[in-house]
């Protein structure tokens, strides 16, 4: 493999980054009061509205200068040949020699991206339909268990992109899910996950997924092998059963086969598709059978939406080029650690920890593209919980602490479940918590009100705390399909700039070769010549001489 990135300019002799420098220092004290203040038409002014999403960005610690030079960033980084790079299939994953194609995904049948000579979006099609076929008959109860009985549950193994994407998206869109049956997700290797989600289940209603890219991860194999277990358990070890009960989706035939699933019950999907973007593949699998084929492919023609105004808007009113910028912005100049997501709509619970795979795994980085150590920051922590949760918690020290913190707050203008004032109230809180950030309460306000002067320095909230707002009309799949691709695309646009690899995860493995060694040590009924560190020998023979089994 050759390394064809290393003349890229390094991102801190750029001019547009040293011109943001030069900028930062000169607007560092600048208050949001004073920007609104002087400018009444700011918050009408700094939003943009595309494919159904209005983003409102005002509340954001920027000028008109801010942006023009982000953009330039933008420009001088060849954003807008990254992005060309990855919708033309070019191998930009480098370090593992890949494509990066998730928009095939869900690009339509008619479009052609050729990857080693393939078209890709027909084998994307393809699989699709078998999807689709699939789902309808067990939804419709033709797909019968072993004893006759039609399929009830559905119990998605695998972790990582093969668990969060499917976790969110089932609880995102349970409104649109078949209620009639039971959707359940395993993905730790804890055996309580497993335990638990079985417990109250048939197996002869059961049906298990396993998902996993590799087919070789150890939670998503060990679970399965138990799931196996506890199939076989119910029918007498009768191994016919399991061609009714198990599914497979993979990239990997051999290990589906050795494992002991027909591969005509396997749903492929190919290297070009990163775990973390996998759930417009067959990793979407459960989702398609909690909400049927048409809302499946709803959701997809959101996600689309969402990639083609990405590849084709003016950076200036590219919904996802303007968040990366902005998170670029903050990381980089204000030395912003964490970003906070908050979505006010309770069906989004699960968004961020879906969101904290997809930005932290991806652009979790300290290596640029010709392999030299950033002098910057790149990815900040993201987190988050539904609102008003989350008010009841940890805003104390978005408003008060010491972190600068930007928020991205979400909401729907309709409910799905109307229900008296709740969702006024709901949406007040949004509109409450952003204007509470950006433009506090100052001292003159808190002793206006009578507080005692001790009082008064607790009470003050020095505002300035920025935050975007994103409204989009009802959560519809195709809705949720948008917000997914916005984000993605934003961790598009933060990698280009930082000149990161965002598609690789190769600090996940040490962990897990680690943890292969430790196993033996761990099961061996002999005492084990321990030759680790004197804290993970102690740790081990602490839990060898302990455990009762
Ligand atoms: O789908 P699998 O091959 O089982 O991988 C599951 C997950 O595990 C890996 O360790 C990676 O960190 C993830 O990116 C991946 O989604």
């Amino acid at each position: 493999m050759t390394n064809r990135t290393e003349n890229i300019l390094p991102l801190t002799e750029r001019n547009a980054w040293k011109a943001l420098a030069v900028h930062y220092e000169q607007l560092r004290h600048l208050q949001l009061r004073t920007l609104f203040a002087d400018d009444p038409q700011r918050g009408e002014r700094m939003t943009v509205e595309a494919v159904g999403l209005y983003l409102d960005y005002s509340k954001n610690l920027i000028t008109d200068e801010t942006l023009t030079l982000l953009l330039q960033l933008a420009r001088e980084c060849g954003l807008r040949q990254r992005i060309e790079a990855m919708f033309c299939g070019e191998k930009i994953n480098i370090t593992e020699n890949r494509a990066v194609l998730h928009v095939a995904l869900r690009a339509p049948k008619e479009a052609s991206i050729v990857v080693d000579g393939v078209n890709v979006v027909s084998q994307v099609h393809a699989v699709l339909d078998k999807m689709v076929d699939f789902s309808e008959r067990v939804r419709s109860g033709e797909w019968k268990g072993h004893t006759g009985k039609r399929i009830r549950n559905v119990v998605n193994i695998g972790i990582g992109g093969s668990d969060l994407g499917p976790v969110m998206a089932y609880e995102a869109l349970k409104y649109y899910s078949e209620r009639t049956m039971i959707f359940r997700f395993v993905s730790n290797i804890d055996s309580t996950d497993f335990t638990e989600a079985v417990h109250d289940l048939d197996p002869a209603e059961t049906l298990f997924i396993v998902s996993s890219k590799t087919f070789t991860t150890l939670e998503t194999m060990t679970n399965a092998h138990t799931a196996r277990e506890w199939l076989l358990a119910a029918f007498g070890g009768d191994t016919q059963s399991i061609a009714k009960h198990f599914v497979a989706v993979s990239t990997n035939a051999e290990e589906v086969a050795k494992f002991g699933i027909d591969t005509a019950q396997m749903f492929e999907f190919w290297d070009w598709v990163g775990g973390r973007y996998s759930m417009t593949s067959a990793i979407g699998l459960s989702t398609m059978l909690a909400i049927g084929s048409a809302n499946f492919r709803i959701m997809l023609s959101g996600f689309h939406q969402m990639d083609e105004h990405f590849r084709t808007a003016p950076f200036e009113s590219n919904l996802p080029v303007l968040m990366g910028l902005l998170t670029v912005w903050y990381a980089d100049f204000f030395g912003t650690q964490a970003i906070a997501v908050l979505p006010y709509e309770q069906y989004l619970k699960r968004f961020p920890a879906y969101l904290q795979q997809l930005v932290m795994e991806s652009n979790g980085k300290q290596m640029t593209l010709n392999g030299s150590r950033v002098s910057y920051n790149t990815s900040p922590i993201y987190w988050g919980e539904p609102g008003t949760n989350g008010q009841h918690s940890f805003y104390q020290l978005l408003h008060q602490g010491t972190s600068l913190i930007p928020c991205d707050f979400i909401a729907f203008i309709e409910t799905l479940n109307t229900l008296g004032r709740h969702h006024d109230i709901l949406l007040s809180n949004v509109f409450a918590q952003s204007e509470a950030l950006a433009f506090g309460k100052t001292m003159e306000q808190v002793k206006a009100e009578g507080t005692p002067d001790w009082l008064v320095p607790h009470r003050i909230f020095e505002g300035n705390r920025p935050s975007n707002t994103l409204l989009a009309e009802r959560l519809t799949p195709e809705a949720l399909g948008k917000l997914i691709a916005l984000y993605e695309h934003s961790v598009f646009t933060q990698g280009a700039i930082w000149g990161i690899n965002s598609f690789d995860q190769w600090g996940v493995e040490l962990g897990k070769v680690l943890a292969q060694r430790i196993i033996p040590e761990l099961e061996s009924k002999v005492e084990p010549a321990l030759g680790h560190d004197s804290s993970t020998n102690q740790l081990i023979r602490r839990y060898r001489n302990s455990k009762r089994t």
